[in-house]
């Protein structure tokens, strides 16, 4: 009979865990420590809880980690890994190196049912939403995880349309039980979904990322269906409600498209919408994928961009493209691994 992976589980669960199994309360508590502090693999390394115990909970519940199944390396120092989380599903996870800095960039659902057109995980569309057990495994599996700096949730999938699990993961990372990991340290990256977005800033104080990528709803619209049900407008008025002049930090993603959203209306149209809001936005390159007719914006035209943005009051930045030579957007591993399941 498989077994529960213990991994995932809030403090309070692991409680209930124990409580269920006739141990005392304050298990949960070694437990935590074992598993989130020590990072140890199976339940026989738990050395001070009894051997009884041990067994009794050996019989049922797991660490449930397990290793990547692939890892591309990038000339770069990019490593992309591929976790397998189903039979024939596989998650992305991917290693950035940057100066001091050493980023996770993690996945919270296979495929996606958003159908963004520019993004390879959409075209993949929807398989299953992963577990708070699945999401922590990829900091706790790969071999870097002990000097990262940064986690984004920028891999496969909506966080926010698998927001209770991704809630979870949160928990576990920035609870002194658990990871204790600083929320300034973790940013999670969404479209925008109407439920998901006030109660991932009511329940959690990581920072906030929205992907935006055009300023006009007609427009941005085709490129992410998700404007039908959650128009940029009203997103930016639900933030409104918010402090982000403090520890938590409020960006906006944009990927610039040739001759698409990368002229100075654009510019201007962003100012317009964004003004009064404490933000910043990150211009990204696009990482072009199979079958999409959109091309990424000269560098030169980025740099105007940034610059007309940061002069009219909203500081905005060009992420560095990694990892080009590893299948770079997000998605395409694991659509290659898939690929190559099919064929055999
Ligand atoms: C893969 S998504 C995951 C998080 C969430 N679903 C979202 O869209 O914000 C993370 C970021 O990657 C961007 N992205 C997707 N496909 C891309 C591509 N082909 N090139 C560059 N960025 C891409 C998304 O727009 C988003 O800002
Ligand atoms: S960009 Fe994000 S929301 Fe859009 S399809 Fe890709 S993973 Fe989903």
């Amino acid at each position: 009979m498989a077994k529960t992976p213990l991994l995932g589980r809030t403090l309070d669960e692991l409680k209930e865990i124990v409580f269920g199994l006739g141990m005392p309360k304050f298990t949960a508590g070694q437990i935590a420590s074992w598993m989130y502090g020590k990072k140890v693999s199976s339940i026989d390394e738990m050395t001070n809880l009894s051997l009884k115990n041990r067994e009794l909970l050996k019989a049922s519940y797991e660490i449930g980690c397990s290793a990547p199944v692939h890892e591309m390396r990038s000339a770069d120092g990019t490593v992309k890994y591929l976790f397998s989380v189903s039979e024939g599903n596989f998650v992305e996870t991917v290693y950035i190196p940057e100066d001091e800095r050493a980023t996770l960039c993690v996945s919270s659902q296979v495929g996606c049912k958003m159908n963004c057109k520019f993004c390879m995980t959409g075209k993949q569309g929807f398989a299953q939403d992963l577990t708070a057990a699945q999401i922590l495994n990829q900091i706790y599996s790969v071999p870097e995880r002990d000097t990262l700096t940064n986690i984004v949730f920028m891999g496969m999938g909506e966080p926010f349309d698998n927001l209770d699990e991704v809630l979870r993961a949160l928990d576990v990372l920035t609870s002194d039980y658990g990871y204790g990991w600083s929320p300034k340290r973790i940013t999670v990256s969404s479209v925008g979904l109407r439920k998901g977005l006030r109660r991932f800033l009511d329940l959690s104080d990581c920072h906030l990322a929205i992907s935006l990528h055009s300023p006009f709803p007609a427009q941005r619209k085709e490129l992410m269906p998700a404007e039908k049900a959650y128009p940029i407008a009203e997103i930016v008025e639900e933030l409104r409600r918010y402090d982000f002049s403090k520890q938590r930090r409020l960006s906006f993603e944009y990927i610039m498209f040739k001759g698409v959203n990368d002229s100075m209306v654009y510019a201007k149209e962003l100012v317009k919408l964004l003004r009064g809001l404490d933000c910043r936005i990150n211009l990204i390159r696009f990482h072009a994928i199979p079958g999409a007719d959109l091309e990424g914006s000269e560098p030169e035209t980025m740099l105007a961009f940034r610059d007309y943005l940061t002069g009219h009051g909203i500081f905005s930045t060009i992420r560095a493209s990694r990892g080009e030579d590893i299948f770079a957007a997000c998605g395409m591993l694991s659509t290659a691994k898939r690929q190559n399941i099919d064929s055999e």
